[in-house]
C-alpha cells in the first residue's frame, strides 16, 4: 500500500477589484516562482462570450444557466502562454472587448454559474504539474480556495486603478473607462466582497507601489506565510 501523503500544489489565492493589478502581478509572481497561473476572471468572461453567442437572454438567469452544459472551456495555466478557448474558438482577445466586459457581471451573479466555474477552477488547480499555482479573481480567498496557505487581497485607490485601466485601453476616454470600471465593481461587490480582507487574508495596497515593487510585496507575503508553515 502506498502511504505517501499526496500533497497538491501550493495555492496562492489573490483577490481584488478591477484594475488593482491582479492579472499582471499574479502572472509575474507565477513566472518568478515557476508556478502555474489561473485567471478566473477570464473564465467568467469566456462564459459571458459563450452565453452571448448562444443567443441567451443575459438578464434572464434561467436562460443563462441553460448555456452551462454546452460551455466547453479550455484555459491554459502557463503564465508565459496564456490562451482561452471555448470549443473550437480562441477567445483570448475577444473576452477583453468592451462587449464582453459590459455584460460579464450579469452572468457572474448567477449562483449556478459560480458553482460550475468554482468546480472547474478547483479541478484545474489540482491538475497542475507545477509546485504551486497563483489563482486570481474576486472570491478565491473566500470561496474557491478559502484554505489556501497564502491569501492576498490586492488593492489600490480607485483613482489609480482607473488610471491604469484607461492607460491600457487607448481609444477610449478615461472618463468612460472609469465609469464602466466603477459600475462593474459596484455590480460585482453585490455578489462577493472583494474590497475588504477576510480573516487571515493579507492586504497588499499597490497605490504607492510600482509594478515590480508590487510583485516583490506579494512574493514577500508568500515567503513569510510558507516559512511560518515549516
Ligand atoms: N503596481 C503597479 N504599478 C503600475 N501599474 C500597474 C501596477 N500593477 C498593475 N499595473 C498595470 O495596471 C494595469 C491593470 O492591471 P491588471 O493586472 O489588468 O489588473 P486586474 O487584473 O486587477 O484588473 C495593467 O496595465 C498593469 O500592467
Ligand atoms: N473569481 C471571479 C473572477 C471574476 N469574476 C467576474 O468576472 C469579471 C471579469 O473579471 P476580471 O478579473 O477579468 O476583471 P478585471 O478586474 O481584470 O477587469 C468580473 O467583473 C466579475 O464579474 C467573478 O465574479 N469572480
Amino acid at each position: 500500500m502506498n502511504t505517501t501523503p499526496t500533497t497538491g500544489p501550493l495555492v496562492v489565492a489573490v483577490d481584488g477589484p478591477a484594475g488593482s493589478g491582479k492579472s499582471s502581478v499574479s502572472k509575474a509572481v507565477a513566472r518568478r516562482l515557476g508556478f502555474a497561473y489561473l485567471d478566473t476572471g477570464a473564465a467568467y468572461r469566456a462564459f459571458a462570450w459563450h452565453a452571448q453567442h448562444s443567443g441567451v437572454e443575459l438578464e434572464d438567469q434561467a436562460s443563462v444557466v441553460a448555456a452551462l452544459p454546452t460551455f466547453d472551456l479550455a484555459e491554459a495555466t502557463d503564465p508565459d502562454h496564456f490562451t482561452v478557448r471555448v470549443g473550437e474558438h480562441d477567445v483570448t482577445a475577444a473576452i477583453r472587448e468592451p462587449a464582453v466586459t459590459g455584460v460579464v457581471s450579469l452572468v457572474a451573479r448567477v449562483p449556478e454559474v459560480r458553482a460550475a466555474l468554482t468546480g472547474i477552477f478547483r479541478r484545474l488547480a489540482a491538475g497542475t504539474d507545477k509546485p504551486g499555482i497563483v489563482i486570481e479573481g474576486r472570491d478565491i480567498t473566500t470561496v474557491v480556495a478559502p484554505d489556501a496557505p497564502v491569501r492576498v487581497l490586492l488593492t489600490a485607490s480607485e483613482e489609480v486603478r482607473m488610471g491604469r485601466r484607461s492607460a491600457e485601453l487607448t481609444g477610449h476616454s478615461p472618463e468612460a473607462v472609469g465609469e464602466q470600471l466603477k459600475a462593474r465593481d459596484r455590480a460585482d461587490s453585490r455578489v462577493v466582497d472583494f474590497m475588504t480582507a477576510a480573516d487571515g487574508v493579507t492586504t497588499v495596497d499597490s497605490t504607492e507601489l510600482d509594478f515590480d515593487e508590487t510583485v516583490d510585496a506579494v512574493i514577500a507575503v508568500i515567503q513569510s506565510r510558507t516559512h511560518s508553515l515549516r
